[in-house]
Protein backbone atom coordinates (compact mmCIF):
# COMPACT_ATOMS: atom_id res chain seq x y z
CA UNK A 1 0.00 0.00 0.00
CA UNK A 2 1.40 3.50 -0.82
CA UNK A 3 0.19 6.67 1.30
CA UNK A 4 1.60 10.03 1.45
CA UNK A 5 1.61 13.08 3.95
CA UNK A 6 0.84 16.30 2.02
CA UNK A 7 1.17 19.49 3.89
CA UNK A 8 -0.23 22.70 1.92
CA UNK A 9 0.66 25.96 3.65
CA UNK A 10 0.06 25.01 6.97
CA UNK A 11 0.57 27.81 9.69
CA UNK A 12 0.12 27.05 13.26
CA UNK A 13 -0.58 30.82 15.63
CA UNK A 14 -0.89 30.29 19.41
CA UNK A 15 -3.46 32.57 20.25
CA UNK A 16 -2.66 34.60 22.84
CA UNK A 17 -2.62 38.55 23.60
CA UNK A 18 0.37 38.61 21.21
CA UNK A 19 0.15 35.86 18.95
CA UNK A 20 2.85 33.34 18.08
CA UNK A 21 3.56 31.89 15.17
CA UNK A 22 5.10 28.43 15.50
CA UNK A 23 4.78 27.36 12.05
CA UNK A 24 4.44 29.28 9.20
CA UNK A 25 3.20 28.53 5.45
CA UNK A 26 5.10 24.83 5.37
CA UNK A 27 4.32 22.99 1.89
CA UNK A 28 5.98 19.43 1.96
CA UNK A 29 5.57 15.99 1.05
CA UNK A 30 6.61 13.27 3.04
CA UNK A 31 6.37 10.05 1.25
CA UNK A 32 7.43 6.29 1.64
CA UNK A 33 10.84 5.10 2.55
CA UNK A 34 12.17 8.59 3.51
CA UNK A 35 14.58 9.59 6.11
CA UNK A 36 14.30 13.09 6.95
CA UNK A 37 16.34 15.55 9.08
CA UNK A 38 14.49 18.46 10.74
CA UNK A 39 17.02 21.19 11.71
CA UNK A 40 17.13 24.52 12.73
CA UNK A 41 18.09 26.77 15.38
CA UNK A 42 16.28 26.47 18.70
CA UNK A 43 12.94 27.69 18.71
CA UNK A 44 12.76 27.50 14.89
CA UNK A 45 9.24 25.29 15.17
CA UNK A 46 10.83 22.00 14.65
CA UNK A 47 9.20 20.08 17.17
CA UNK A 48 6.03 22.03 16.07
CA UNK A 49 5.82 21.07 13.01
CA UNK A 50 6.76 17.58 13.69
CA UNK A 51 3.76 17.22 16.00
CA UNK A 52 1.37 18.58 13.17
CA UNK A 53 2.93 16.30 11.37
CA UNK A 54 2.25 13.38 13.63
CA UNK A 55 -1.56 14.62 14.35
CA UNK A 56 -0.51 15.44 17.62
CA UNK A 57 -1.89 18.85 16.82
CA UNK A 58 -3.69 21.00 14.42
CA UNK A 59 -2.98 23.71 11.66
CA UNK A 60 -4.63 27.15 12.12
CA UNK A 61 -4.66 27.17 8.54
CA UNK A 62 -3.73 25.07 5.40
CA UNK A 63 -4.10 21.28 5.34
CA UNK A 64 -2.18 18.29 6.07
CA UNK A 65 -3.55 15.29 4.02
CA UNK A 66 -2.76 11.84 4.36
CA UNK A 67 -4.26 9.42 1.80
CA UNK A 68 -5.45 12.48 0.22
CA UNK A 69 -7.98 12.57 2.81
CA UNK A 70 -7.88 16.00 4.47
CA UNK A 71 -7.34 15.66 8.36
CA UNK A 72 -9.14 18.31 9.11
CA UNK A 73 -12.67 16.27 8.29
CA UNK A 74 -11.49 14.17 11.23
CA UNK A 75 -13.08 14.43 14.49
CA UNK A 76 -10.20 13.84 17.55
CA UNK A 77 -11.63 9.77 17.42
CA UNK A 78 -10.48 9.54 13.69
CA UNK A 79 -7.18 10.83 14.04
CA UNK A 80 -6.20 9.07 16.98
CA UNK A 81 -7.19 5.93 15.30
CA UNK A 82 -5.47 7.25 12.02
CA UNK A 83 -2.09 8.05 14.39
CA UNK A 84 -2.57 4.57 15.87
CA UNK A 85 -2.23 2.95 12.57
CA UNK A 86 0.21 4.82 10.77
CA UNK A 87 2.58 6.93 13.20
CA UNK A 88 4.83 5.68 15.68
CA UNK A 89 6.73 8.52 18.22
CA UNK A 90 9.85 8.75 19.62
CA UNK A 91 11.20 11.48 22.23
CA UNK A 92 14.08 12.58 23.52
CA UNK A 93 12.96 11.45 27.09
CA UNK A 94 11.51 8.12 26.46
CA UNK A 95 8.15 8.05 28.64
CA UNK A 96 7.90 4.69 29.09
CA UNK A 97 5.40 4.11 32.05
CA UNK A 98 7.68 3.41 35.13
CA UNK A 99 6.05 1.21 36.76
CA UNK A 100 5.47 -1.15 34.14
CA UNK A 101 8.21 -3.93 32.82
CA UNK A 102 9.27 -3.14 29.21
CA UNK A 103 7.75 -5.43 27.55
CA UNK A 104 3.91 -4.25 28.84
CA UNK A 105 5.36 -0.87 27.64
CA UNK A 106 5.63 -1.83 24.81
CA UNK A 107 2.75 -4.04 24.55
CA UNK A 108 0.39 -1.18 25.47
CA UNK A 109 -0.11 0.62 21.83
CA UNK A 110 -0.36 -2.96 20.41
CA UNK A 111 -3.46 -3.03 23.50
CA UNK A 112 -4.90 0.37 22.79
CA UNK A 113 -5.40 -0.84 19.03
CA UNK A 114 -7.29 -4.04 20.03
CA UNK A 115 -6.39 -6.23 17.35
CA UNK A 116 -4.36 -8.82 18.62
CA UNK A 117 -4.93 -11.47 21.15
CA UNK A 118 -2.49 -11.54 24.56
CA UNK A 119 -0.26 -13.83 23.55
CA UNK A 120 0.41 -12.17 20.00
CA UNK A 121 1.33 -8.79 22.15
CA UNK A 122 3.71 -10.76 24.09
CA UNK A 123 5.51 -12.54 21.32
CA UNK A 124 5.64 -9.27 19.12
CA UNK A 125 6.52 -7.03 22.19
CA UNK A 126 9.33 -9.85 23.19
CA UNK A 127 10.31 -10.23 19.44
CA UNK A 128 10.43 -5.85 18.95
CA UNK A 129 12.58 -6.35 21.95
CA UNK A 130 15.10 -8.87 20.87
CA UNK A 131 15.33 -7.37 17.39
CA UNK A 132 16.67 -3.70 19.34
CA UNK A 133 18.84 -6.23 21.20
CA UNK A 134 17.07 -6.34 24.73
CA UNK A 135 16.54 -10.05 25.09
CA UNK A 136 17.77 -10.43 28.50
CA UNK A 137 15.52 -7.38 29.89
CA UNK A 138 12.10 -8.19 28.91
CA UNK A 139 10.57 -8.07 32.90
CA UNK A 140 13.07 -5.36 34.12
CA UNK A 141 11.66 -1.47 34.70
CA UNK A 142 12.94 1.44 32.99
CA UNK A 143 15.02 2.67 35.66
CA UNK A 144 16.56 -0.38 35.67
CA UNK A 145 18.09 0.08 32.25
CA UNK A 146 20.74 2.74 31.01
CA UNK A 147 19.58 5.87 28.86
CA UNK A 148 20.40 4.10 25.70
CA UNK A 149 18.43 0.79 26.60
CA UNK A 150 15.71 3.00 27.35
CA UNK A 151 15.50 4.94 23.99
CA UNK A 152 15.69 1.39 22.04
CA UNK A 153 12.69 0.00 23.95
CA UNK A 154 10.86 3.62 23.13
CA UNK A 155 12.12 2.62 19.47
CA UNK A 156 10.42 -0.77 20.03
CA UNK A 157 7.15 0.75 21.52
CA UNK A 158 7.12 3.05 18.47
CA UNK A 159 7.06 0.33 15.88
CA UNK A 160 4.57 -1.90 18.44
CA UNK A 161 1.46 -1.39 15.73
CA UNK A 162 3.56 -1.30 12.66
CA UNK A 163 3.53 2.38 11.57
CA UNK A 164 4.09 3.22 8.13
CA UNK A 165 5.64 6.50 9.79
CA UNK A 166 8.46 6.99 12.85
CA UNK A 167 8.52 10.42 14.00
CA UNK A 168 11.20 11.18 16.12
CA UNK A 169 11.92 14.48 18.72
CA UNK A 170 15.40 14.84 19.50
CA UNK A 171 15.52 10.68 19.70
CA UNK A 172 19.07 11.35 20.55
CA UNK A 173 19.02 14.20 22.34
CA UNK A 174 19.86 12.79 26.38
CA UNK A 175 22.44 10.14 24.61
CA UNK A 176 26.24 9.91 24.64
CA UNK A 177 27.75 9.45 21.33
CA UNK A 178 27.80 5.51 21.24
CA UNK A 179 24.42 5.61 21.88
CA UNK A 180 23.60 8.41 19.65
CA UNK A 181 25.06 6.33 16.53
CA UNK A 182 23.40 3.16 17.81
CA UNK A 183 19.95 4.32 17.97
CA UNK A 184 21.19 6.93 14.51
CA UNK A 185 21.39 3.15 13.26
CA UNK A 186 18.63 1.67 14.12
CA UNK A 187 16.74 4.69 12.71
CA UNK A 188 18.26 4.53 9.41
CA UNK A 189 17.71 0.70 9.45
CA UNK A 190 13.78 1.55 9.97
CA UNK A 191 13.94 2.78 6.58
CA UNK A 192 16.46 1.21 4.46
CA UNK A 193 15.76 -2.21 5.94
CA UNK A 194 12.58 -2.09 6.93
CA UNK A 195 10.77 0.37 4.25
CA UNK A 196 9.26 2.48 6.40
CA UNK A 197 10.10 6.73 6.72
CA UNK A 198 11.59 8.55 9.71
CA UNK A 199 11.55 11.87 10.09
CA UNK A 200 13.79 12.99 13.33
CA UNK A 201 13.66 16.46 14.98
CA UNK A 202 17.53 16.92 15.66
CA UNK A 203 20.15 19.08 16.62
CA UNK A 204 22.52 16.20 16.30
CA UNK A 205 24.96 17.62 12.56
CA UNK A 206 26.17 14.36 12.53
CA UNK A 207 22.84 13.05 12.83
CA UNK A 208 21.42 15.27 9.74
CA UNK A 209 24.42 14.92 7.63
CA UNK A 210 23.40 11.14 7.54
CA UNK A 211 20.21 11.07 6.73
CA UNK A 212 18.42 11.40 3.13
CA UNK A 213 16.55 14.25 3.21
CA UNK A 214 17.17 17.93 5.17
CA UNK A 215 14.40 20.34 6.04
CA UNK A 216 16.16 23.31 7.53
CA UNK A 217 13.64 25.38 9.32
CA UNK A 218 14.43 29.26 10.39
CA UNK A 219 11.41 31.11 12.54
CA UNK A 220 8.36 28.13 11.52
CA UNK A 221 9.73 28.54 7.45
CA UNK A 222 11.23 25.79 5.72
CA UNK A 223 14.14 27.53 4.17
CA UNK A 224 15.94 24.66 2.53
CA UNK A 225 14.65 20.76 1.65
CA UNK A 226 17.94 18.79 0.06
CA UNK A 227 18.17 15.13 -0.48
CA UNK A 228 21.41 13.35 -0.14
CA UNK A 229 22.33 12.68 -4.10
CA UNK A 230 22.15 9.15 -3.12
CA UNK A 231 21.28 7.12 -0.47
CA UNK A 232 23.37 4.17 1.03
CA UNK A 233 21.98 0.92 1.44
N1 LIG B 1 2.89 26.43 24.46
C1 LIG B 1 3.64 27.45 24.03
N2 LIG B 1 3.46 28.71 24.49
C2 LIG B 1 4.21 29.73 24.03
N3 LIG B 1 5.19 29.62 23.13
C3 LIG B 1 5.42 28.39 22.64
C4 LIG B 1 4.67 27.25 23.05
N4 LIG B 1 5.13 26.17 22.39
C5 LIG B 1 6.13 26.61 21.60
N5 LIG B 1 6.30 27.94 21.76
C6 LIG B 1 7.27 28.78 21.03
O1 LIG B 1 7.12 28.47 19.66
C7 LIG B 1 8.38 28.45 19.01
C8 LIG B 1 8.59 27.14 18.32
O2 LIG B 1 8.74 26.10 19.29
P1 LIG B 1 9.25 24.64 18.93
O3 LIG B 1 9.34 23.87 20.19
O4 LIG B 1 8.43 24.10 17.84
O5 LIG B 1 10.72 24.95 18.37
P2 LIG B 1 11.94 23.97 18.16
O6 LIG B 1 12.61 24.39 16.91
O7 LIG B 1 11.51 22.56 18.25
O8 LIG B 1 12.85 24.34 19.40
P3 LIG B 1 13.96 23.50 20.21
O9 LIG B 1 15.02 23.17 19.22
O10 LIG B 1 14.43 24.46 21.25
O11 LIG B 1 13.26 22.30 20.77
C9 LIG B 1 9.40 28.76 20.07
O12 LIG B 1 9.71 30.13 19.97
C10 LIG B 1 8.70 28.42 21.35
O13 LIG B 1 9.21 29.20 22.41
Amino acid sequence: MTWRIEADHLTRVLPATVPVTLVRDVSLTVGEREFIAITGPSGSGKSSLLYLLGLLDRPTSGTLRIDGRDTSTLDDRALARLRLEMLGFVFQFHFLLPEFTILRNVELPMRKAGRLSAAAMHDRAAALLEELGLAGHLDKRPDQLSGGQRQRVAVARALANDPHVVLADEPTGSLDSKNSEQVFQILRGLVHKGGKTVVAVTHDMEFAARADRRLHLVDGTVMSDERAAASPA
